[in-house]
């Protein structure tokens, strides 16, 4: 099996470690977890000033205003806008909770994080408004930017992942000071850009998470120890984060559906928000890695979405999972350039198979061991999942639709 890349400091590049200060006092750049715990302690103090308000208009003791409290975690220096919220210390006793790696807090200012690994485009910036939407004008949306070793394998891309952090700091800087309808209407937009070694203090986490049979096919078919560091991070984010709402976006289904089961079996009090796939005006699904492709790959890569429309097509036509999976199996094994790993009709939920096409591995490929052979019902209900994966070069791409079948 596959080893997951080892957690060291080389693993983030001299150029991630350094961004400049954003040119907005409502979006603070934080790089450790005092600094985190210090610019979420700010929603922690207002939270206590509103409530002192309500019960008899007290003086503010964290600062009520919103202006005020953004210059305070902002200044000019990074280091100094932490300590200018207040020490990591008081961050942790503040608003009557435990901080960084405590639980998450009912109540308080409304707060949702968005994660991401950065070199950020639309679909993430679709994620962040909807985070926007949800806590309001008064609330906080953090957003996560980490390349998470853990959940690369040794020979996947960590080190040529693009980090682009000072253009992605930038990106939701405007987005948050767009005039009009388009800017996003929240109070602060905290961006948590940790190194590895901030991320995973002790090196390698000794305590993990076993994700299940659901992270044993598709991508975990593929990628055998993905999910359990997809896990293991978004678990650590949410305890440093402590959000209301997490935001993730459908084009990575499979990572959805574990999140989800993650959050229900582990009882994680945080409410899970799914967004839909952001696509290029031709089709192409969003994504960092379409960065890879040459122009030639770029244009071979529209086969998966034409992949998807024809599922949909046969599902219109009147085709069972088994035909729609068919449908679109022509159209990637017909394209030039394009190498298929997979083609499935899954449960959204549980990731069963519901072709009968033993998981959509093509050419019955051999399952990893301690994969789990998941029966799905003859007769599935409901939205299907069709998702596909393919190397277009040597960039792999994932792609899906949810499709209702007759
Ligand atoms: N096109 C998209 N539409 C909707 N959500 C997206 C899209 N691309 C990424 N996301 C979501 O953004 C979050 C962060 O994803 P990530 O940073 O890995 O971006 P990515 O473009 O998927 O990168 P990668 O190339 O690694 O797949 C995830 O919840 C992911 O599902
Ligand atoms: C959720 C996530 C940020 C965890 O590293 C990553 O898997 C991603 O970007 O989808
Ligand atoms: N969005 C998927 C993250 C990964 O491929 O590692």
């Amino acid at each position: 099996m596959p080893m997951t890349t080892p957690v060291s400091p080389a693993s983030a590049p001299a150029s991630a470690s350094a961004a400049p200060a954003p040119r907005c006092d409502r979006v603070t750049l934080v790089r450790s977890r005092d600094e985190l715990a210090a610019a979420l302690a700010v929603d922690e103090g207002a939270d206590r000033a509103d409530r002192a308000d309500s019960v008899g208009g007290a003086d503010r003791v964290g600062g009520g205003d919103k202006t005020d409290r953004a210059d305070r975690v902002n200044g000019g220096d990074r280091a100094d806008g932490a300590a200018k919220a207040g020490s990591a210390g008081a961050a942790r006793h503040a608003g009557g909770f435990a901080g960084a790696g405590g639980v998450p807090r009912a109540g308080g200012v409304p707060r949702a994080v968005v994660m991401t690994m950065g070199a950020l485009h639309q679909g993430h910036f679709d994620l962040v408004a909807e985070a926007a939407r949800r806590v309001g004008a008064d609330g906080t949306v953090v957003v996560t930017i980490f390349v998470n070793p853990l959940q690369f394998a040794a020979g996947e891309d960590l080190d040529a992942y693009p980090r682009t952090l000072e253009a992605d700091v930038e990106g939701l800087t405007a987005a948050l000071r767009a005039p009009g309808e388009d800017g996003l209407a929240v109070g602060r937009l905290i961006v948590f850009a940790p190194a590895p070694e901030v991320m995973y203090p002790n090196g390698e986490p000794s305590v993990r998470l076993d994700p299940g049979p659901i992270a044993t096919v598709l991508e975990g078919a593929t990628r055998p120890t993905h999910f359990a560091g997809v896990l293991q991070v978004v678990l650590t984010l949410m305890h440093l984060t402590r959000p209301h709402w997490a935001l993730f976006g459908r084009k990575d289904a499979q990572q959805l559906a574990l999140v989800r089961a993650m959050v229900r079996d582990l009882a994680v009090p945080v409410e899970i928000v799914p967004v839909d796939i952001r696509r290029e005006p031709d089709g192409l699904a969003m994504s960092s890695r379409n960065a890879y492709l040459s122009a030639r790959e770029r244009e071979q890569a529209l086969a998966l979405s034409q992949a998807l429309a024809a599922g949909r097509e046969a599902a219109r036509a009147g085709a069972d999972a088994a035909g729609v999976r068919t449908a679109a199996l022509e159209v990637l094994e017909k394209a030039p350039g394009v190498e298929v790993d997979y083609a499935a009709v899954v449960d959204p939920d549980s990731f069963v198979d519901l072709s009968g096409a033993g998981l959509g591995l093509p050419g019955g490929s051999v399952q990893p061991a301690g994969a789990v052979e998941l029966a799905g019902p003859s007769q599935p209900v409901g939205p299907v999942l069709l998702a596909l994966a393919a190397r277009v070069g040597t960039t792999r791409l994932i792609d899906n639709a949810l499709i209702d079948l007759r």
